[in-house]
């Protein structure tokens, strides 16, 4: 049979060498997010950041976005302009919030350096290298989810009627694989020069990442001239209107969904950069081994979302899927939560952190590839924009909670640790808060599985239909 209507992404070569392309940018982006999760420890003692401090400068990431609301527009610009050059304005952003918060947490500033009076002369007890840290954190965090609107689109873009979970997970897993080899890094590279040669190092890569998306680029523009080149007149593309957003916020299905992401997502990554100094705290390690013990998090979660990915395109079970993550989160948190000292060896820390990674896991395999199932192609943009605009919520609070929750469950540690003393916080409260997350997304994930069966969104189904 002579083949016509061929595109690039009838090629397997192309479209999975795209998927690299875009992944490989993800994996130093999400190396940067957690840069400095390793490093709470040296943070309080160097730059005098207390848990609090810690917690904001973490929850910053996510200001701009949630405040300006710069993901909705970040979602509308992706609509308008398409995915490539979405891509590369994202990756400046990145590039330019990552050098802002080097400067911040850089000994030059800390030593009287550009802007350092001006940042010191207000709101002292806050410190000014937190100051600047949080303004770079919260523009490189624009870029950042911008970014993950992009490549999640342009995954669709590449592979809808195809592996499209096993892509998504795929991109994910190799996500994972940025924030494993960050733990193993980070403190390593803190020992040998400071803190600053951390955050310099995952700069530097996030340039290369602008790079990939530049490359990237041509890729896109090659699949878009011949997309239109296939297209009739009888069947135009669909414009992108603003007023087609109105579908998305009145969708019940697309607000549990995104009721689920946020509720998870906030009991797994604010716990990623509060995990080493619990894990200290509770088995007495340093922050070296804490930082190895908690990399195999991710690295259970790498190695399972693709297989997910790929049972999804095949069998199905998304929604089910949402149900047993959520489930599971739950149970990790409650074992770091009330696990008597004496039986809390490394081995149950082992197993929950392996548990963490495999519900991490489930539910990120089944939530993202399912949105395209939920509303049009032409606001999918917006739409994942939306759900982590929502998400970003609880991410931004989510850190600011626990580490309030920290300082003011432990009365008087933070100020014996500045004096010197060797202590450690108790974690109990903060990890109670993180099982509830996981509740109240189970209550979810279960409605959305009625909510699925009722109206035959098709969540339990297979992507590629034979
Ligand atoms: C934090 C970010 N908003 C997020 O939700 N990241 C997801 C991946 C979403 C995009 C998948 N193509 C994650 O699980 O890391």
């Amino acid at each position: 049979m002579e083949k016509i209507h061929n595109t690039l992404r009838d090629s397997p070569v192309a479209r999975w060498t795209a998927l690299i392309l875009l992944a490989l940018t993800m994996f130093f982006a999400y190396m940067f997010i957690d840069v400095l999760a390793p490093l709470s420890t040296q943070l309080e003692t160097s730059l005098k950041w207390s848990p609090d401090t810690f917690g904001a400068v973490a929850g910053s990431e996510y200001f701009l976005n949630v405040f300006v609301a710069f993901l909705i527009f970040a979602g509308i610009i992706l609509d308008r302009i398409g995915v490539r050059r979405s891509a590369i304005l994202s990756g400046i952003l990145m590039v330019i919030g990552a050098s802002i918060k080097l400067y911040g947490i850089s000994d030059h500033f800390n030593a009287g350096g550009f802007g350092y009076d001006f940042f010191n002369s207000f709101w002292t007890g806050f410190p000014a290298s937190a100051k600047v840290a949080c303004m770079g954190f919260a523009i490189f965090g624009c870029g950042v989810e911008m970014a993950g609107i992009t490549v999640s689109k342009g995954i669709v873009k590449w592979f809808a009627g195809k592996e499209l979970a096993l892509a998504m997970g795929l991109e994910m897993a190799i996500a994972r694989l940025g924030v494993f080899s960050v733990f193993r890094l980070s403190p390593y590279l803190a020992e040998q020069g400071g803190i600053t040669l951390s955050v310099g190092v995952g700069t530097l890569l996030l340039l290369i990442g602008l790079l990939s998306f530049s490359v990237y680029f041509f890729f896109d523009k090659k699949l878009d001239s011949q997309t239109d080149s296939l297209r009739t007149a009888s069947d135009p593309e669909e414009e992108f209107k603003v007023s087609d957003l109105k579908a998305i916020f009145t969708s019940k299905t697309f607000m549990v969904v995104a009721g689920l992401c946020v509720l998870f997502y906030s009991a797994i990554f604010p716990f990623q950069k509060f995990a080493t100094g619990m894990l200290e705290s509770r088995l007495g390690m340093t922050t070296v081994e804490a930082g190895n013990l908690f990399s195999y998090f991710p690295i259970g979660a790498m190695i399972l979302t693709p297989f997910l990915g790929w049972f999804i395109d095949h069998k199905g079970k998304a929604a089910t899927m949402l149900f047993a993550g959520s489930l599971l989160v739950i149970i990790c948190h409650l074992i770091f939560a009330i696990t008597p000292v004496e039986n809390f060896t490394f081995a149950v820390a082992l197993g929950a952190i392996i548990l963490l990674g495999i519900s991490f896991s489930l539910v990120p395999a089944a939530l993202w590839p399912s949105v395209p199932k939920l509303v049009d192609n032409k606001v999918l943009g917006s739409a994942y924009s939306i759900i982590f605009w929502i998400q970003n919520i609880g991410l931004m609070l989510t850190p600011i909670l626990i580490g309030w929750s920290l300082k003011v469950s432990n009365p008087g540690v933070a100020e014996r640790i500045l004096a010197g003393e060797d202590i450690k916080y108790n974690y109990t409260v903060p990890m109670l808060i993180f099982a509830a997350f996981g509740v109240a997304a189970l209550a979810l994930a279960f409605y959305l599985k009625v909510l699925d069966k009722k109206k035959g969104y098709g969540l339990e189904s297979p992507n590629i239909r034979k």
